[in-house]
Parts: structure tokens; C-alpha cells; sequence
């Protein structure tokens, strides 16, 4: 049986090596649906760090090329995070031009990639570096260009490594029609995720950089 297969517990049957589509049938198990990024029952409830930043504080990009959050990117999301009550986080992104996926809608993609940072960004509140595992996304209803989407996120749950979590977007604001949402898996990782998987050449720009690492101390010296 395929390695990732036994991992996640995913059934796979006789010939699934095989190609289906050009793709790797072992890679293309059935979803377990969305049950499956619920916290298992014996998940600890989250627990919102002593030094998470105060309700209603800015998060600040965490990596300035960060296509969700980072300042530096022209095309990003340029997304704006702040933080809740709990292990919560809300979140604003305003569909620009080139988001686009079809004439005058956001692309798929691009929404899944705002729910995502929003996810990701329960990191500030739990102090934990994590990266997304698993992402199961719904998209409810098309989001025009020049709509502001109001995100929220919560934590659900820890077990061991994994962080579960989910989110929803609303149009217009936060009370607004439901428009995505999303079930997420984080795991949670150490720093060295980043320098040893990362290019070189942005590895040593962001340790170059004072703001940077001190971002990524903060995270570090998480207990
Ligand atoms: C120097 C610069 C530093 C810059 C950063 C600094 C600070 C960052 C701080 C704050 C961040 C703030 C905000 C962030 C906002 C947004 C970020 C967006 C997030 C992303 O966009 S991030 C990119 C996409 N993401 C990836 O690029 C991950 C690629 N991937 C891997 O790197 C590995 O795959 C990994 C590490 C995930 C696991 O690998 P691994 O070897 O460490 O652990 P392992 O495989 O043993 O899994 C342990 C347990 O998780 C289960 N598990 C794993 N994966 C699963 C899955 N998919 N489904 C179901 N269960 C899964 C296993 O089944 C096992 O479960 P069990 O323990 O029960 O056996």
C-alpha cells in the first residue's frame, strides 16, 4: 500500500498505482468528507496563548512575500487579519482585477487561498508555526470583483501535532451572506520546516532580515 495512503488511513485498493486521468490513482483516494477534519473525541480544546496578540489588534503580515498577507506581493491578497476572543481570528480581502477566475468573479483558487491565511494566521493565537495539512473548501455563492469578503476563524480542536480548525466568508460584512467556508488540518512544525524546504535565496533574505526573524523567534520560543 501507498506510504501516504497507510498514513492518512485512506483505503486503497488492488492496482492503485495505476494512473486514472494521467494522475496517480494513489493519490486521488475517495474524501473521507468533511467529518474527517473534525477533532477527533479526544482532541484538547484550544488554548489561546498568554502572549497571543489582544482582541482587535492588527496581526501584521508574518512574511512580507507572503501572497495572503505580505505587503510585497502586487498581486497578493494583501489580506488584513486581526485578531478575536479565544483562538479566533477575523480577516478582510477585497477582490481586485486580477483575482479573477471567470469575467467578474474570484477565481476558486484565490478563495481558497484567503481561507487558508485566515487559518493559518490562528497560529499568532495559539504560538505554534503550523502549516496547512488538509483544506476542504465550499464555495456557496460567486464573489464579484470589488466585493470585501469578511473572514472569521476558530480552532476546534488540538490533538498531538494537528491543529483543526475551520472558517467561513461572508459578502459585505460579517453579518453578510455566506459566500465560502472551510475545513482546515494544520500541522504543526518547527522553523526548520521553512530553511530547509524553502529556496535558498529567500531563506537568507528573510534570516537577513530583523523584522523577519523576529517574527519567527516569537514562534520559536513557544513551549
Ligand atoms: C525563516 C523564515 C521563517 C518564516 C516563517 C515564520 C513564522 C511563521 C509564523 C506564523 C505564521 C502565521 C500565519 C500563517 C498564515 C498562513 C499560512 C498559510 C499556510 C500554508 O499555506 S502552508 C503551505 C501549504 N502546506 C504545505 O506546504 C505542507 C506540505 N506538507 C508537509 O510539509 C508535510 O506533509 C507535513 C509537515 C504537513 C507533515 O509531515 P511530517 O513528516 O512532519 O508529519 P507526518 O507526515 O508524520 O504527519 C503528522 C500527523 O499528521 C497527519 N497528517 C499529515 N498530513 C495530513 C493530511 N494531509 N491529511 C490528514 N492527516 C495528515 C499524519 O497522518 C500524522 O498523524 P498521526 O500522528 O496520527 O500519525
Amino acid at each position: 500500500m501507498p506510504r501516504c495512503a497507510r498514513r492518512h488511513g485512506l483505503p486503497v485498493g488492488k492496482g492503485s498505482r495505476d494512473k486514472v486521468c494521467g494522475v496517480s490513482a494513489a493519490t486521488t483516494p475517495p474524501s473521507p468528507g468533511r467529518q474527517g477534519l473534525a477533532p477527533p473525541p479526544d482532541a484538547a480544546a484550544p488554548v489561546r496563548h498568554p502572549d497571543a496578540p489582544a482582541p482587535g489588534e492588527p496581526l501584521g503580515s508574518h512574511y512580507d512575500g507572503c501572497f495572503g498577507c505580505g505587503t510585497g506581493q502586487p498581486h497578493g491578497l494583501h489580506m488584513a487579519i486581526t485578531a478575536g476572543e479565544g483562538v479566533c481570528v477575523t480577516a478582510e480581502f477585497t477582490v481586485r482585477p486580477e483575482h479573477q477566475g471567470a469575467p467578474g468573479l474570484a477565481h476558486g483558487g484565490v478563495l481558497a487561498a484567503a481561507l487558508d491565511e485566515t487559518l493559518g494566521s490562528l497560529s499568532w493565537m495559539l504560538r505554534v508555526i503550523a502549516v496547512t495539512g488538509r483544506l476542504e473548501s465550499d464555495f456557496v455563492r460567486p464573489v464579484p470583483v470589488g466585493t470585501t469578503l469578511h473572514l472569521t476563524a476558530r480552532c476546534t480542536g488540538v490533538a498531538g501535532r494537528k491543529i483543526h480548525s475551520t472558517a467561513e466568508g461572508r459578502i459585505g460584512g460579517p453579518d453578510g451572506p455566506l459566500a465560502v467556508r472551510a475545513d482546515a488540518l494544520f500541522i504543526k512544525v518547527e522553523l526548520d520546516h521553512f530553511t530547509r524546504n524553502g529556496r535558498a535565496e529567500e531563506i537568507k533574505a528573510a534570516l537577513a532580515d530583523p523584522d523577519q526573524v523576529k517574527v519567527a523567534r516569537a514562534f520559536e520560543v513557544n513551549p
